[in-house]
């Protein structure tokens, strides 16, 4: 079968570089099937997403890595070649609300995301029939006011054993430490409910409904120690008015954040999200 890749790429921007890349492509045979690319005036930074095929008998994903190297080296290249066919190993986090996680589940249950699901944890036992009956095994790790730090060594320990990819925050209503934030950055996904910057912190429908908003959202983010402040990967909003209560607001927002997130993590696992300093490109 031909091999399948997605080369990201972010690097100074100068003149040549898409030329380089698809000429060494090209030079190895290799089809390019989709292809996007962004140049940040204000950064200065280029950003790139090729899909591409390998001819069979080509050089194979090490051996094209190897060889890109040089190229990446003239141009100060940040880049990942992945193996388009490589399911990403996701844990999810939930606590006391489940729609996200009840909609992540559904979406990979039917094919929706080229992912496996290893893993889910929760600080509640409320979901754990949920996981059983999609055949996800289920950690319950209490979060008490003096074992934050054994809870989150617990944490970590299951993302090595289940060599996770990513980790997503469905509703994980904890605020996760510095230092687990260090060690995930880049790959945690956490949705908040709110169209940020506005409402951040807990009970932002309610902040809403004081503040008489006519329209509310909801924003997926990279998880950093700054709370509610990590760079944005998608958003949504839906008009609301002043005949909605805040547990209104609450039931349109369900719907809202699980569209949210879920495009969240399938943009991310699509390696179609870059980083941009604090901000996100995200080839869509
Ligand atoms: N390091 C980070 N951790 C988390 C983030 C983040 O951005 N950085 N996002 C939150 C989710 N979240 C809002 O989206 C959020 C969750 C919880 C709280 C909060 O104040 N929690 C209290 C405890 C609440 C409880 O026990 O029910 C706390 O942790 O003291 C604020 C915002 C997920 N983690």
């Amino acid at each position: 079968m031909t091999a399948r890749y997605i080369l990201t790429i972010s690097c100074p921007d100068t003149v040549g570089i898409v030329a380089a890349v698809s000429g060494f492509l090209a030079e190895r045979g290799c089809n390019i099937i989709d292809s996007a690319q962004f140049g940040d005036r204000t950064s200065g930074l280029f950003f790139l997403r090729i899909f591409l095929a390998a001819p069979d008998g080509g050089p194979d994903h090490a051996g094209l890595a190897a060889e890109f190297g040089a190229i990446a080296k003239r141009f100060g290249m940040t880049w990942h070649l992945h193996d388009a066919e490589r399911r990403q190993r996701l844990l999810i986090l939930v606590s006391k609300f489940g729609h996200c996680l009840n909609d992540l589940l559904y979406r990979y249950r039917v094919g929706g995301l080229n992912v496996e699901i290893p893993a889910i944890v929760s600080n509640h036992r409320d979901f754990y029939q949920l996981a059983a009956w999609h055949n996800v095994p289920f950690h319950y790790l209490p979060v008490k006011p003096d074992n934050k730090a054994e809870q989150e060594a617990r944490l970590w320990e299951i993302v090595e054993q289940e060599r996770i990819d990513l980790v997503v925050l469905a509703r994980y209503m904890q605020v996760l430490s510095p230092e687990l934030c260090d060690r995930l950055a880049g790959r945690a996904i956490n949705i908040h409910h709110s169209f940020l910057p506005s409402f951040k912190g807990a009970k932002p429908y309610h902040q809403a409904f004081a503040r008489g908003v006519k329209l509310i959202g909801a924003t997926a983010h990279y998880v950093t120690s700054n709370l509610d402040e990590g760079p944005i990967i998608e958003q949504v909003v839906e008009r609301v008015d002043h005949t909605l209560t805040p547990d209104d607001l609450v039931e349109v927002g369900r719907d809202v954040e699980s569209v949210v997130l879920a495009r969240a993590v399938k943009y991310h696992t699509e390696h179609r999200v870059l980083l941009n300093g604090a901000k996100t490109v995200v080839f869509r």
